[in-house]
């Protein structure tokens, strides 16, 4: 495993106002020396929305995996809010962090995946309560009125008492971004979060997601295949191929003005459907 040296990163706006709340520092991901992300610098500011598009096997999944704390990279650093997500400092020195701060860090981030996860056994309000309750520590009471306002914000007030085997794709997925959002995450990572769900579902998780980007000051990183989700809800798409960030900028111009050509065949083939 790498270790990386301190000098090899900089340490420029610890302490400012203006500190991003993610900062990815030349990170590289391998897989059987396949590498699949290669020197990837992004930085995302507080409450930015930032959607990640590029054709399929381009790396978007593992970027979001590696925020996650669910894949770690092969080089390179990761900062949440200004503290190291997979390494710590020992005597000026970057070496990996162990479990229990990936365990602690991971609480301020919040993630949203393809497939919902809920667990089958306990009922929504449950599903919402657990982690404020077992992570963060909050009473029973303060975790439920918590857990009530967010499921208002998606719709599901309603559904306090219901198990997800009665409830739809759409609407489990809108418990799980809940069951995210509850935790008063630095940062909120959506991976996908309607591939997995029939057409028919995908708008009102879309528009949901829309609406808490809109209201919230919760920073966003989304990794969608839908271009025009991207352009109504992101502040700024980043489009990645070959494991590189080719292209990024107000989705006004990535999608108004593409400059690279891949950006722009890209671009075609979606609208084509080829
Ligand atoms: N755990 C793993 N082991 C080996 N290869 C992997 C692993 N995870 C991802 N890959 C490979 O890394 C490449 C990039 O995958 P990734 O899922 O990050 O791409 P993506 O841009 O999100 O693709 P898609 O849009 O299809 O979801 C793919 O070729 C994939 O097969």
């Amino acid at each position: 495993m790498s270790v990386q040296l301190e000098t090899e990163f900089s340490d420029q706006n610890q302490n400012g106002v203006n500190r991003p709340i993610v900062r990815f520092q030349k990170v590289s991901k391998s897989f059987d020396d396949q590498e699949i992300l290669r020197e990837i610098d992004l930085e995302i500011a507080p409450g930015e929305k930032v959607a990640v598009i590029g054709p399929s096997g381009s790396g978007k999944t593992t970027l979001a995996r590696i925020l996650m704390t669910l894949e770690e990279p092969t080089s390179g650093i990761v900062e949440v809010d200004g503290e190291l997500l997979w390494h710590k400092k020992v005597k000026g020195k970057l070496v990996w962090a162990d479990e229990k701060h990936l365990h602690r860090i991971r609480g301020s981030i919040g993630m949203v995946f393809q497939h919902f996860n809920l667990f089958p056994h306990m009922n929504i309000l449950r599903n919402v309560t657990e982690a404020p309750i077992h992570v963060l520590g909050l009473s029973r009471d303060e975790a439920v009125e918590r857990a009530i306002t967010m499921l208002e914000k998606v719709g599901l007030a309603d559904k306090l008492n219901a198990y997800p085997s009665q409830l739809s794709g759409g609407q489990k997925q809108r418990v799980a971004i809940a069951r995210a959002l509850v935790m008063r995450p630095k940062i909120m990572i959506f991976d996908e979060p309607t591939s997995a769900l029939d057409p028919e579902l995908v708008g009102e998780v879309l528009a949901v997601i829309k609406e808490i980007a809109a209201a919230g000051d919760t920073a966003m990183l989304l990794i969608t295949h839908e271009m025009d989700f991207a352009r109504d809800v992101a502040d700024r798409v980043v489009f990645t191929d070959g494991g590189r960030i080719v292209e990024q900028g107000p989705p006004k111009e990535i999608f108004g003005a593409p400059d690279s050509p891949r950006l722009k065949s890209f671009l075609t083939r979606f609208r084509t459907g080829r």
